[in-house]
């Protein structure tokens, strides 16, 4: 049986093929930009042409499935690999099972209703398609020697343009690499606040993330910072909820995380039910001093 793997970033890539090895006898491997040597059979990277879009690519992609036949497909749950994803299981008259979180017997556990609950799914079609959530195959090994080739570009017949972009906002580290990541939530009064997460990101060399309302609401920080069901899964070591309640639909994505640390002023809030660490008190005294003390 071949798996195939769809993803967007090199740590992804490597996690994803290791766990596709777990599961299938043969992987092959799709990247965007570069893919991570000695982790698969077969290897293509995909170049985004300049103001083409990433969700566009999914002809490109499909050439790909096309020749090698996989039985299952894995993807990263990034937007645009998302996207690409539900077309090429549209295409092959399939569904593709979202938010998977672990394989057992013939099904994939998998998040429902935003989060709140967990179900096993069956692929139904010939080929089984699955975003998987980072963290799953953690434990696995990855193995392969293939040379990766660049594959040629297929432009839809009508393609995304990209009208306009903004820049993300700079500073910190990458939150899919960071060991530890800062994450603000509705209980920074001001986007001026924000600058005391900053400092303690700083100060331990992490991340700053955010709960949806902080991007969706106010816009105080990029959309691609936000953290839930609908935006980034992270596993750091650290996970560092400064004002967020708890909602399910945020915690998924980070409650696989090494150690969930909250402050949090309302000492009922949801969140001291899912952390390891909590501290009742206010995000305006605790981060400075916290800061200072690191
Ligand atoms: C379909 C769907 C999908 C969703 N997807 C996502 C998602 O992917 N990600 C996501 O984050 N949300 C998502 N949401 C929204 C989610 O349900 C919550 O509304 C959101 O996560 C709440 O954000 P919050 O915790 O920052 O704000 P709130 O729930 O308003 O919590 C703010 C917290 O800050 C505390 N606080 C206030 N002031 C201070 C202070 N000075 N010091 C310390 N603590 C303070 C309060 O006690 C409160 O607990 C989704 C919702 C739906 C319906």
């Amino acid at each position: 049986m071949k798996a195939l793997v769809i993803a967007e970033h090199p740590e992804a890539a490597r996690e994803l093929a290791a766990g596709a090895r777990t599961l299938a006898d043969e992987v092959a491997l799709v990247a965007f930009g570069e893919a991570p040597e000695n982790v698969a059979d077969a290897a293509y990277i995909v170049e985004v042409p300049e103001g083409a879009v990433a969700d566009d690519a999914y002809l490109t992609i499909q050439s790909v499935y096309e020749k090698e036949q996989p039985a299952v497909v894995l993807a990263e749950p990034t937007r645009h690999v998302k996207s690409v994803l539900g077309r090429l299981a549209a295409a092959a008259g399939a569904a593709a099972i979202t938010d998977v979180t672990a394989f057992e017997d013939g099904g994939a556990l998998s998040l429902y209703f935003g989060g709140v609950g967990e179900r096993v799914r069956k692929a139904t079609g010939d080929v089984a398609f699955y975003t998987v959530a980072p963290g799953t195959f953690a434990d696995a090994e990855p193995a392969g020697s293939a040379v990766a080739e660049t594959v040629a570009w297929i432009a839809p017949a009508r393609s995304l343009r990209l009208v306009s972009s903004r820049e993300r906002e700079k500073g910190g580290a990458d939150l899919f690499k960071a060991e530890a990541v800062v994450a603000c939530g509705r209980g920074f009064a001001e986007e001026s606040e924000l600058d005391l997460a900053r400092a303690l990101a700083d100060k331990i060399d992490g991340g700053l993330a955010c709960s949806r309302p902080l991007t969706e609401g106010v816009d105080w920080m990029p959309q691609s910072t936000y953290v839930g069901v609908s935006g980034l899964t992270l596993t750091p070591k650290v996970y560092v909820a400064c004002g967020i309640s708890g909602q399910m639909q945020h915690m998924v994505g980070c409650n696989r995380s090494g150690a969930v640390f909250a402050i949090n002023k309302d000492k009922n809030a949801p969140v001291f039910k899912q952390c390891d660490y909590g501290l009742v008190g206010d995000i305006k005294d605790v981060l400075p001093a916290l800061t200072a003390a690191l």
